[in-house]
């Protein structure tokens, strides 16, 4: 039964999803990341919001780590690179906390326009400060959201709804999408330039930090109010306290800060500034659903191999992690076996795929195929890590698709190209079993077997009596002979399953039968 740790501090219904799906689940919260380090190594998947972060080192020692799952959106605390080159899956859930997200945007725009934090504080206080709070109306207003993705435009709908503009600066915003939301789609500094109110709904990445930096603050109208509830970072603090210092920037709302937890901060006391501790997602109904979102990703990835919401690798739905199993392990013993046949380095892997088997999710079986190949050299790679592994190597893959497949309802071709040669090995499915239907340009019908020896040799006679002789000798059972040729008396390739491994002296022993031109192992 795969074992998962929910790291942080979750709804319960995470564990009682776990537990309905037949997945051991602990919950230790508030580990340091030493501890964490000494238990990661017995979990199979690892839950987890923002508070811990699994760093290289960490997923150094997850030996048997197979996922890790963020109930939330930013995956910003995991490091995706290190999880990748172990092969390890990284989900997180997209929309469960979006509306409540966007919602605490609104909140904090309106809270900021009527410093309602500040006036509620003084008026609990017994000043009553009536005269102080002079804010500002909404209506008719220009908000300018920067990052218009599933929560930027949660946020412009309901701006809409208040009667506001909304223009919107986002690279990946088509006019269309634009229209449908209706925003207007602008340039950064035009959006600087025409808010009365911003923002921010985009990820941190090197294109958006200190997005809104001193110059562009320098851009904007007085009395401009700043909404930050996407991430710290976004914002240059120090140019955001200054420009609030001044009275050029009204109030600023962030929810996010450059470095968390923010106990302290030179922007915390300022005149029109309110802070939230990080507090976006945080509603019932959103850890609700992305707790159970998490879990049920989770353990389909763990139980099923199905993939949903994934950072790192192509997803497989439910419905197609059953009909893909079967063809996932053809192409992972397809390129098993190229890799372990081919003596240099691959330059280029050419995948087609024929038939039947053009219709399904062939991004897993490609994956599949390339990690079979780089097993020989990399023991622990797997399909997450496979195609980052490969381009590091400067190993391109292309894919083809053919509709039709000569000899069988599907087929799957994978074609090598080294320095010096080609190579193609062409397999199926028939009747639920994965077979070779032909090897390096030579037709022939064989089982793959956990031990195989394969031999290219001269069609003449002799030969197999010869091999016969050699297994014998060195009481080697022979479970299966499959053979084919080019044409008679021409080149031909023998697949030999045998019981356990043969030894190099028996390898050396048949490489010296006259008619034997190349002998090899294959362990699948
Ligand atoms: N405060 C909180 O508790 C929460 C914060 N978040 C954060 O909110 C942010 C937005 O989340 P989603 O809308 O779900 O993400 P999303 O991926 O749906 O949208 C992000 C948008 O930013 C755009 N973008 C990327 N680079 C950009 C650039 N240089 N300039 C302008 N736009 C750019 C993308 O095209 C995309 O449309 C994320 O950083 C997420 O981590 C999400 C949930 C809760
Ligand atoms: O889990 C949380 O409270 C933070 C949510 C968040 O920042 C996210 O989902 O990106």
């Amino acid at each position: 039964m795969p074992k998962v740790l929910i790291a942080d501090k979750m709804s319960n219904r995470a564990v009682e999803v776990f537990k309905a799906r037949g997945v051991d689940v602990d919950v230790i919260t508030g580990l340091s990341k030493d501890e964490l380090m000494k238990i990661i190594g017995e979990y199979d998947g690892l839950a987890v919001r923002s508070s811990t972060r699994p760093d290289a080192e960490i997923i150094g020692q997850a030996t048997n780590l197979k996922v890790i799952g963020r109930a939330g959106i930013g995956v910003d605390n995991v490091d995706i690179k290190s999880a990748t080159d172990r092969g390890v899956v990284v989900m997180n859930t997209p929309f469960g906390n979006a509306i409540t997200t966007a919602e605490h945007a609104i909140a904090m725009l309106f809270a900021a326009a009527r410093q309602i934090p500040k006036a509620s504080e003084r008026t609990q206080n017994g000043e009553w400060p009536k005269s102080d709070y002079k804010g500002t109306e909404l209506f008719n207003k220009t908000l300018g959201v920067i990052g218009c993705g599933n929560i930027g435009a949660l946020v412009a709908e309901r701006a809409l709804g208040l009667k506001m503009k909304v223009i919107a600066f986002d690279p990946y915003l088509t006019e269309e999408r634009a229209r449908k939301i209706g925003v207007e789609k602008v340039e950064l500094d035009t959006l600087f330039q025409r808010a009365d109110a911003i923002t921010l709904h985009t990820p941190l990445v090197e294109s958006t930090k200190n997005i809104v930096n001193r110059e562009r603050l320098g851009m904007t109208r007085k009395g401009l109010i700043l909404v930050n509830c996407a991430r710290g970072g976004l914002v240059d603090e120090e140019a955001l306290k200054d420009a609030l210092d001044a009275g050029h920037v009204s109030a600023a709302a962030l929810d996010v800060f450059s470095i968390e937890p923010a106990k302290e901060h030179a922007l915390f006391g300022t005149p029109g500034f309110i802070a939230t501790p990080h507090l976006g997602a945080s509603t019932n109904e959103a850890q609700e659903n992305v707790a159970v979102q998490v879990a049920e990703q989770m353990a389909d990835y763990l139980l099923t191999g199905a993939i949903s919401n994934a950072i790192n690798t192509p997803s497989i739905t439910a419905e197609e992690a059953p009909r893909l199993k079967p063809w996932v392990d053809l192409a992972d013993k397809l390129g098993t076996m190229m890799g372990q046949l081919l003596h240099e380095p691959a330059k280029s892997i050419q995948i087609t795929y024929k038939g039947g088997i053009t219709q399904l999710n062939t991004n897993p079986l490609s994956a599949a195929a390339l990690a079979g190949m780089l097993k020989a050299a990399m023991p622990d790679v797997n399909m997450v890590s496979a195609p980052v592994l490969a381009k590091e190597r400067g190993i391109e893959l292309t894919e083809s698709y053919v509709n039709e497949a000569e000899r069988a309802d599907s087929l799957i071709r994978i074609t090598v190209e080294t320095a010096v040669r080609k190579f193609a090995i062409v397999g199926t499915i028939y009747r639920g079993e994965p077979r070779i239907v032909r090897l390096f340009g030579v037709p022939m019908d064989a089982a793959f077997s956990p031990s195989m020896i394969y031999v290219r040799n001269d069609d003449k006679p002799g030969f197999i009596g010869e091999v016969g002789r050699v297994l014998g000798e060195a009481k080697t059972n022979i479970a299966t002979f499959s053979l084919g040729r080019k044409k008679e008396g021409g080149e031909a390739v023998c697949l030999i399953s045998v019981d356990g491994m043969v030894s190099d002296a028996t390898v050396a022993a048949i490489q010296a039968i006259d008619q034997v031109k190349i002998v090899d192992r294959v362990t699948l």
